[in-house]
């Protein structure tokens, strides 16, 4: 039988949430006692109160890190160990997807189609993915003289503070753990004050599995001090960033201050969809630039914010993706057929709406949509909104905006269609869409952007790298076998044979 609104309104209803950190195998509130409130963005109205966190938590969590990592319980277990307790996670994760997706959509404001067709499943994959890894990253020899054995290890770096956003809450929650727990690291992790209540439910189900206490702590709060504290904490070893370039900015900063702890940020994006005069098939260009456009709203690193078009095809264009953009339905999260939900907050909305505002005021043409969906039920909604006529110079076509608009820029000759998608800080994502196979490899090698989908809106499978060039990221990359070196160290052992005594003496 087909799930309904009512049907998830009705689950809704029955949640257990777990609001308390998770420090050293055991849930608990904050010292202080205090809490902050979770709020749902499409109704204004509080979930639940979540323990507020602050330094003196993140001390303790990072304490408990640091003996499960000395106690080699899991840092010193056999890879095949690790990767049973991480497939038995994945499982738990699967059994309980639809309450997580539930309660991400209710946190988050996403659909609950998106919830549950793309973020829960990508963080299983993750998980599995990164797993069945733990057994098969070999270690290397490197050429020497016959007396000599150097070995090339990977070791792992220690105690890893992840640092989450609020846009893809769990999604880019195996992102980070998958990799940095398979590797055999300890982990300190904050969820975006937004939306703690997933992570925390990871937490139960993480020891569920049999991770050994301290191995995975979570600590909610602030930026301002769980965040700023463990970006200072001279014990923990790295910290991996996905959040704003302001944020990630800081977080090198905290690092040079303290320890030099290993940063790796990903910070966002402007990216194009670049459509050539020979693109073929325009009514599915259009489909996969409203997806790039409006997947999660828009809040989205990877969103495709910028549409680069062939003035000789961009009218025809124009009138597919509007149409297309006419599919993607505002409404409440909690129904199947909604694609657009809430933002995350009202001061995010009203930010999203100065943008449309200053796009009017430079002189871009609005096209589609442009101002905030009111709903009896209250809540941050905004219009998918379409401009026109949009010069390289217009903030709507240079900073991320985040939320569910796209910005139309024409060009004539293919060097300026490549000018113009680099010319942006960021170098996160970006598709191609033409006929010409050498024009195909031609543009992806051009465009300075960490992924390159041609004839499609994608960032690839857990087994590709993601991560930025320019602005948008910095330290590494993110999924695939990539991901372990974030979470790694490289030791070279070398050994003179003979020495003590060799076959010879
Ligand atoms: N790359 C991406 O996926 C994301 C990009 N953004 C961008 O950033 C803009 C602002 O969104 P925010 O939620 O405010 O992102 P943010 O960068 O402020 O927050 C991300 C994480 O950093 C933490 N944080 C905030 N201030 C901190 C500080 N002083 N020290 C240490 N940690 C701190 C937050 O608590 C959260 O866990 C968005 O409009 C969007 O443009 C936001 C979220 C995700
Ligand atoms: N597009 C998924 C990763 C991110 O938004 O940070």
């Amino acid at each position: 039988m087909e799930k309904t609104v009512q049907y998830y309104q009705q689950q809704a209803t029955q949640l257990d949430f777990e609001t308390r950190a998770l420090i050293g195998g055991r849930f608990v509130n904050a010292v202080s006692a205090e809490e902050f409130d979770s709020i749902n963005p499409a109704t204004g109205r509080r979930l639940a109160g979540i323990a507020r966190c602050g330094a003196v938590e993140v001390d303790d969590a990072v304490s408990s890190a640091r003996q499960a990592f000395e106690r080699g319980h899991w840092s010193g277990a056999p890879p095949k160990h690790r990767k049973k307790v991480l497939l038995r996670l994945a499982d738990l994760v699967e059994t309980n997807l639809e309450t997580l997706a539930l309660m991400e959509s209710l946190d988050s404001g996403k659909p609950i189609r998106d919830a549950l067709g793309a973020d829960l499943p990508d963080m299983i994959e993750s998980l599995r993915w990164h797993a069945e890894a733990a057994d098969k990253l070999y270690d290397q020899m490197a050429p020497t003289a016959p007396d000599v054995v150097a070995m090339i290890v990977r070791e792992p770096i220690g105690v890893v503070g992840a640092v989450l956003p609020w846009n893809f809450p769990l999604y880019l929650a195996g992102w980070k753990i998958g990799p940095a727990l398979a590797s055999g690291n300890s982990m300190v992790i904050k969820p975006a004050e937004q939306t703690s209540l997933t992570a925390l439910m990871l937490g139960r189900l993480a020891l569920e599995a049999g991770l050994p206490e301290g191995v995975l702590n979570i600590v909610p709060g602030y930026g301002e001090t769980v965040g700023q504290a463990m970006g200072r904490h001279r014990d923990i070893d790295c910290i991996s960033f996905t959040g704003s370039g302001e944020v990630g900015r800081l977080f090198l900063k905290y690092s040079a201050e303290s320890n030099l702890k290993r940063v790796v940020l990903e910070c966002g994006g402007k990216s194009p969809a670049l459509v050539l005069a020979d693109a073929a098939d325009l009514p599915r260009v259009a489909q996969q630039v409203a997806t790039g456009a409006l997947f999660c709203q828009g809040e989205n690193c990877s969103a495709g914010s910028r549409l680069i078009v062939h003035r000789s095809r961009k009218d025809e264009l124009l009138e597919l993706v509007k149409g297309a953009f006419d599919e993607w339905r505002v409404g409440d999260p909690l129904d199947p057929a909604t694609r657009v939900g809430a933002l995350i907050e009202p001061g995010h909305m009203q930010r999203v709406l100065a943008y449309i505002d200053g796009g009017k005021a430079q002189g871009a043409a609005l096209v589609h949509g442009g101002a905030q969906v009111r709903r009896e039920s209250g809540g941050s909604f905004v219009e998918p909104t379409i401009f026109d006529k949009v010069q390289p110079g217009m903030n709507i076509a240079r900073e991320e905006i985040f939320g569910p608009v796209l910005s139309v820029l024409g060009f004539d000759t293919l060097a300026e269609g490549v000018a113009m998608a680099n010319d942006t800080n960021y170098g996160l994502a970006s598709s191609v869409y033409t006929s010409n196979l050498d024009a195909a490899h031609g543009v992806a090698r051009a465009i300075r952007a960490g992924t390159v989908s041609v004839n499609c809106f994608s960032e690839g499978d857990t087994g590709v790298p993601f991560g930025g060039y320019k602005e948008s990221g910095f330290g590494g990359r993110e999924k695939s076998l990539m991901a372990h070196d974030q979470y790694t160290e490289t030791k070279t052992i070398w050994m003179q044979l003979g020495a003590a005594g060799g076959i010879n003496t």
